[in-house]
């Protein structure tokens, strides 16, 4: 009897875990959107733009929305940082991958990094958001022309948004991750890593 209770109360109370990745290149703004993601959810105040400097290691950052549990991974986007996206995969239910919007020059370098990351076998059917940040600079472009930009092929399977956002004023950021959540919930690639997790 006690055992069928803890059952249910567990099913009703306990919240799903989902790991995010935060990838994109070197300077797209991902660690300031983790910050930003803090203070928005958490209501602390996250680090300030000028203390951030590039990421070397890996920065986590937990919020809840709803009834999930949310885990950022935020990695280095450096060239030579990038090998270590890989060994990520297999845990993340989604990805964020942020691109600079105001930065055209880097357009074709995130093109292919991101290109690589779809390719991963261990990423199969893992939701995307990408996000066109630095919107409040009045030169960024939008999130379309960003589409437009990366134009990727072989999406048709995979859930994915373009959002324009700002890390900086905020723009954009709850109604992306409130998609994001809602992606994950839905997704068979979240029910086949569940299926591996170890029933406690
Ligand atoms: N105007 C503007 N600048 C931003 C925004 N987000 C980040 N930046 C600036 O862009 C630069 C890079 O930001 P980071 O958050 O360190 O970028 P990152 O993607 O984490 O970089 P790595 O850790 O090297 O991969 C910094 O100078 C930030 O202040 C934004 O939304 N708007
Ligand atoms: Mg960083």
């Amino acid at each position: 009897m006690f055992s069928l209770m803890y059952g249910f109360w567990k099913y009703m109370f306990s919240k799903t875990e989902f790991h995010v990745l935060i990838l994109g290149i070197d300077k797209a703004g991902k660690t300031t959107l983790l910050e930003k993601l803090k203070e928005l959810y958490l209501n602390l105040e996250g680090l300030p733009p000028d203390r951030i400097v590039p990421t070397v290691g890996l920065n986590i950052g937990r919020i809840e929305v709803g009834n999930a549990k949310l885990v950022f991974w935020d990695l280095g986007g450096q060239p030579g940082l990038r090998s270590i996206w890989e060994k990520y995969y297999e845990e993340a239910h989604a990805v964020i991958y942020v691109v600079d919007a105001n930065a055209p020059a880097r357009f074709e370098d995130s093109k292919s990094a991101l290109e690589k990351v779809l390719r991963h076998q261990d990423l199969q059917g893992a939701p995307l958001l990408i996000l066109a940040n630095k919107q409040d600079l009045a030169s960024a472009v939008s999130a379309e022309e960003v589409a437009r930009y990366l134009d990727l092929k072989k999406l048709d399977e995979r859930l994915y948004m373009f959002e324009a956002v700002s890390g900086f004023d905020g723009r954009g950021i709850k109604g992306s991750v409130d998609w994001l959540v809602d992606a994950m919930e839905r997704s068979k690639r979240s029910e086949m890593l569940r299926s591996r997790t170890p029933a406690a």
